[in-house]
């Protein structure tokens, strides 16, 4: 029968080192139990893949996360994309995809850009920054809100917003406990700036209510929509920024390499969001019963998807411990994959490219200044801190 992998995937210690129990669970078998929280689980690309690009039987509108909402209350009412199924989800995914399509992208790079360029100049005169503070959050809390149309106060508050989301696609620990009791507050702020009058008329929001007046979408589920953007769109970038900084300054020579030829940034991101996965695992519900990899699995169960062990899968990867920018690092599962795949992609590549690209015009080294401090959570792999010291070019 199915291998059991007896640990918690939820704990302090799986979330600050969770490498060797990936290996563990891909060398168990395809699919592995995990009994704690009567789990199974896939940590090989393969099966990742697969569950990830199969969504009718393994669906989505029973929850993400740990909680199945056939059987318990929703932490919050559920989003109407993330967790929903066909045909709701093919209504809102059609709407968010036309607002973040490639050619919006296209017209939101110089003013990213021209935000990346300030910013940077400004920490270079600094030299010794918090690489998480300084430059992980303060880019994505700055240009994402711009472009979704929120007011420049309070926008601190996507942080621990974001926090308690990813927090709640675990187990109610204290993770979640203490991060709900920190968002209590600010959940009215976030739904008051989910209504349109307080999105700026042309903003990603405001182009959601928009699609109310084509008829796509009704009155209630535009707020829902705009508060989806808040809800991913800043804590994975955040971290995925974080994370690549991470990755540079320990691995000298990689920077090396960008440093000296910038046009690398794109593919030193995407090594980076393979390595250091930002989104580190996703829930799926299996909708009947089914079979996997020739396990049999009954219908209701909640399969863990390790998207982040699927990323060093020796099965799929050559030397897949080995950070190196040069990789082709396209087939990770860091946004997921099939129907739910990252819907903002195109927005997060291209905060991370010029982040990247231009730290490796301005700046000839990053130099770790002591260990970085983690910042735990039952979904997000991030820091909490990173000394850095930048070297103008
Ligand atoms: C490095 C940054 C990012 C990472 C690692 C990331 C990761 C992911 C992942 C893993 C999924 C799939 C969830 C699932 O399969 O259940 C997803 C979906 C999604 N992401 Fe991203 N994301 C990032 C940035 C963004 C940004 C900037 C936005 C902008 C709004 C965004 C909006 C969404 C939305 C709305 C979905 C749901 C799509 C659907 O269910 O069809 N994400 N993301
Ligand atoms: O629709 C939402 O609220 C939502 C929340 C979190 C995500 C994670 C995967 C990036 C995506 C969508």
């Amino acid at each position: 029968d199915i291998p059991v992998v007896d640990f918690d995937p939820f704990s302090d210690e799986f979330l600050t080192d969770p490498y060797d129990y990936h290996r563990r669970m891909r060398d168990a078998g395809p699919v592995v139990h995990i009994p704690k929280y009567g789990i199974l689980a896939v940590a090989r690309h393969a099966e990742v893949h697969g569950v990830l690009n199969d969504w009718q039987t393994f669906i989505s509108s029973a929850g993400v996360g740990l909680a199945n909402f056939r059987t318990e209350k929703p932490f919050r009412p559920p989003s109407l994309i993330l967790e929903a199924d066909p045909p709701q989800h093919t209504r809102s995914r059609t709407v968010l995809g036309r607002i973040l399509s490639p050619r919006t992208v296209q017209q939101i790079r110089p003013q990213f850009q021209a935000v990346a360029e300030a910013l940077i100049d400004r920490l270079l005169e600094k030299g010794t920054i918090d690489g998480v503070k300084e430059l992980g959050e303060a880019y994505p809390l700055k240009v994402f809100p711009d472009a979704v149309g929120l007011t420049e106060d309070g926008r601190e508050n996507l942080l621990a917003y974001g926090d308690m989301v990813f927090n709640a696609f675990g187990p109610r620990n204290q993770l979640l406990i203490n991060a709900a009791k920190r968002v209590e507050p600010l959940t009215d702020w976030i739904m008051t700036n989910c209504q349109r009058q307080h999105l700026r008329p042309g903003g990603f929001g405001d182009q959601i209510y928009q699609a109310v007046e084509t008829g796509e979408l009704t009155e209630t589920e535009a707020p829902m929509l705009v508060r989806s953007f808040l809800s991913a769109g800043v804590d994975t970038t955040v971290n995925g920024i974080g994370n690549a900084l991470w990755c540079l300054a320990n691995h000298p020579d990689q920077w090396d390499k960008l440093h000296a030829n910038p046009a690398l940034a794109r593919q030193a991101f995407e090594e980076s969001l393979r390595f250091e996965a930002a989104v580190q695992t996703f829930f799926r519900t299996a909708s009947r019963d089914c079979e996997l990899a020739g396990v049999p699995i009954r219908s209701d169960t909640k399969m863990l998807t390790f998207l982040a062990s699927a990323n060093r899968d020796p099965r799929q990867w050559q030397d897949p411990d080995v950070f190196d920018i040069e990789r082709r690092a396209t087939g990770h599962m860091t946004f997921g994959s099939g129907l739910h795949g990252c819907v903002g992609q195109a927005v997060a590549r291209l905060e991370g490219e010029l982040i990247l690209s231009t730290l490796a015009r301005r700046v000839r080294r990053i130099e770790p200044l002591g260990p970085p401090t983690r910042r735990l959570n039952n979904t997000l792999r991030a820091l909490a801190s990173l000394p850095l010291k930048l070297h103008a070019a």
